[in-house]
């Protein structure tokens, strides 16, 4: 009898040896950042998946500041939030491509406690048929733009900052951000960009109590999804649908979440917590729970991953059997 309890209690020394392992190595350490009567920095604010979140940031108490290039939508957005929350944001006009115009913008709004560069432009195609134009154009609007706004606020974030409390950088990727989609060679390039760019600067702010947090939404019913969906490739739209669609008001909800908790990878929906775990990498963690799921849970997600991409081929195979 005794042995039974002996044996028991060291299998279940195991995980919890590896649960106090995790509790004291993680890093960065956990961190709230707080959004209530602070300057929220949000770029394609104007629109879908910015616009609620920018909502969502106003109920919440914060000073929002919007930024976008059609100036007639941003003051739509600007009416829209200021009726259903009673809040004033303010708005300005750039395309993140062009550098000056950004740091203009920046410089004008003051310092930013909280940015999210969620601006982001997707127009899905073959390679081999999409023109380069519009190829370079993914590129610089996600992932160049997104080096322009950090560029241009972080000086005016890491002012004061030790007084201020935590700051946050947010990016919006997406799911073909963590797995190359069919139809999406530029448009997942220009969001794996980011996830690179997350990781480095992590660690750079780090110090400067600046946390960033990459955010990774599934389909979402937003203008420019809309638009998207006008000419998707049918084989992107049967891969893409392997994650649920999402509404766009869902998708802000979760990313202020994990903006506040300063969660370094942001999932929205299940499958993007499956993909969250399947694409931990090297990316940090600050949760020991999470990372307990990670490492507990590496292997068999290595394995669901190989048959979504054993189910994906087989689509593309029988697409072009039919063909
Ligand atoms: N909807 C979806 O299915 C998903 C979206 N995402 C990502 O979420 C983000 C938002 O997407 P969504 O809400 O659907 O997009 P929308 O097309 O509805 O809105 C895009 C916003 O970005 C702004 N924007 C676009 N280009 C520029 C530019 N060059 N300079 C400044 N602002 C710009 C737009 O304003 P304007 O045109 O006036 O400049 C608009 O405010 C994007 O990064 C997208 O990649 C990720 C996963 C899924
Ligand atoms: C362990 C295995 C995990 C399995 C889950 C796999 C699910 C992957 C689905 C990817 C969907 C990509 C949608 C991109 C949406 C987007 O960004 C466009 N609408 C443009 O904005």
């Amino acid at each position: 009898m005794a042995e039974v309890y002996f044996s028991f209690f060291s299998l279940l020394l195991i995980p919890f040896s590896l649960l106090l392992i995790l509790y004291l190595i993680v890093r960065p350490r956990t961190v709230r950042v707080p959004i209530k009567n602070r300057h929220v920095f949000i770029t394609g604010g104007s629109s879908g998946i910015g616009l609620a979140l920018a909502r969502l940031c106003a109920h919440t108490g914060a000073d929002v500041t919007l930024l976008a290039r059609d100036a007639g939508r941003l003051e739509e957005a600007k009416q829209s939030i200021k009726l259903a929350t009673g809040r004033d944001v303010r708005v300005f006009s750039a395309d993140v491509r062009d550098y000056d115009a950004v740091k203009r913008a920046v410089d004008e709004a003051g310092p930013i406690d909280v940015l999210v560069c969620n601006h982001g432009v997707y127009i899905p195609q073959e390679l081999e048929e999409q023109e380069l134009e519009e190829i370079k154009f993914m590129i610089d609007v996600n992932l160049t733009g997104t080096f322009h706004l950090i560029k241009a606020a972080l000086p005016g974030m890491k002012k004061n900052r030790a007084e201020k409390g935590p700051g946050s950088i947010a990016l919006m990727s997406s799911q073909a951000g963590q797995v190359g989609i069919y139809g999406y060679t530029a448009y997942s390039a220009s969001k794996f960009g980011l996830k690179g760019l997350a990781e480095a600067l992590q660690q750079e702010v780090i110090a400067d109590n600046i946390h960033v947090s990459l955010i990774f939404p599934p389909d979402t019913e937003t203008p420019g999804f809309a638009e998207e969906n006008k000419r998707r490739p049918q084989l992107t739209s049967i891969i893409a649908a392997s994650s649920g669609a999402m509404k766009a008001d869902e998708v802000a909800k979760k990313s202020l979440d994990g903006i506040q908790s300063g969660t370094f990878m942001v999932p929205c929906n299940f499958e993007g917590l499956l993909l969250a775990v399947a694409t931990a990498g090297l990316s940090p963690q600050r949760s020991y729970l999470f990372a307990f799921v990670e490492v507990m849970t590496a292997g068999i997600m290595r394995l669901a991953g190989l048959f979504f991409q054993w189910n994906w081929y087989g689509s593309i195979e029988k697409f072009h059997a039919k063909k």
